[in-house]
């Protein structure tokens, strides 16, 4: 048990859930992709050095901005629904006592239910860093090309189990990712469909083109099951998707889900509870950040 609790705010702050509810709309109304966005920054929060906020702050001499890290440098965005959410949710208390960590770990679960998703009570109580890592990002953030055992290990180094890496890699039902990230795969690898392939090497070109994007599966906006069901006819966009079919465990998980839109949603809602407990900082430890890219 971490000492969080889903009615942190209850007191203190009654406004703060629907205040952030609000402006993840309002943002999805402006772009679909923002909750895609905004979820992955909760998980990007989470595997370094815990949901502590840590992403959100901006490079300074002194704080080694996790941002720049390969796996967020030009990918990483959101971060000015971010600091909008933060300006309301201290607007509306009166002064700031709801942490950047807890903001990312709603705005995660308000996109998912946003996009047709489920939702879940999302524990709360987590305080900010006072420091970022940029080499822990490096090293803790999975990377696309990283094959099934090395995907085990990553999450394991989390307290995450394989069923976690299955269930909470199906948020790739939601967004894009860029060439650069799967160029790799559509020319060298195997183990993917040929139709499938022709169509994103019109996108993205084996030089050049680093940026240009493809949907993680065919509805990029939608919580659905076509993540698991696309994996299944070899039609993953990353290296680290299609490998989830490698393993027995993971890929009788993955065709479970592709038939199981309940047991999905169920065990995502389970999941994403269980990453955002990863080492949060409670009691004295950390600070209420005033803005989200600085230390007080
Ligand atoms: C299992 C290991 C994982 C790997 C190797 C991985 C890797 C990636 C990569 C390379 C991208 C594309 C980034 C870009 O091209 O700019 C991406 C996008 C995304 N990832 Fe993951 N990811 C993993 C797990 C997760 C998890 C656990 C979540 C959330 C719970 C998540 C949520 C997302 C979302 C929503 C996007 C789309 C973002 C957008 O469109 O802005 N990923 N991921
Ligand atoms: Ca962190
Ligand atoms: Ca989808």
């Amino acid at each position: 048990n971490s000492g969080l609790s889903s009615h942190y705010y209850d007191r203190i702050c009654p406004e703060a859930l629907p205040t952030i509810k609000r402006v993840v709309e309002d943002a999805l109304a402006q772009e679909q992709r923002m909750g895609a966005s905004l979820l992955r920054l909760h998980f990007h929060d989470c595997f370094v050095n815990g949901c502590d906020g840590s992403i959100l702050l901006d490079q300074t001499p002194t704080i080694d901005s996790e941002k720049n890290a390969a796996p967020n440098a030009n990918s990483a965005r959101g971060f000015e629904v971010i600091d909008k959410i933060k300006d309301e949710v201290d607007k509306v208390c009166g002064r700031p006592v709801v942490s950047c960590a807890d903001i990312l770990a709603v705005a995660a679960r308000d996109s998912v239910v946003a996009l047709g998703g489920p939702s879940w009570k999302v524990r709360l109580g987590r305080r900010d860093s006072t420091t970022a890592s940029q080499s822990a990002a490096n090293a803790n953030i999975p990377a696309p090309s990283m094959n099934l055992p090395a995907l085990i290990k990553n999450f394991e180094d989390q307290g995450l189990d394989e069923e976690d890496l299955v269930v909470l890699s199906g948020a790739h039902t939601l967004g894009f990712a860029q060439c650069r990230n799967f160029r790799d795969r559509i020319y060298n690898e195997t183990n993917i469909d040929p139709a499938f392939v022709s169509h994103l090497q019109t996108i993205c070109p084996q030089v050049g083109g680093d940026s240009r994007l493809a949907p993680l599966d065919p509805t990029p906006n939608s919580f659905d099951v076509k993540y698991f069901s696309s994996l299944a006819s070899k039609k993953g966009l990353l290296s680290s998707d299609q490998a989830l079919l490698d393993g027995g465990e993971t890929a009788e998980l993955v065709l479970k889900y592709s038939g199981d839109a309940e047991e999905f949603w169920e065990d995502f809602a389970e999941s994403m509870i269980k990453m955002g407990d990863i080492k949060p900082l409670t009691g004295n430890r950390g600070e209420i950040r005033n803005d989200c890219r600085k230390v007080n």
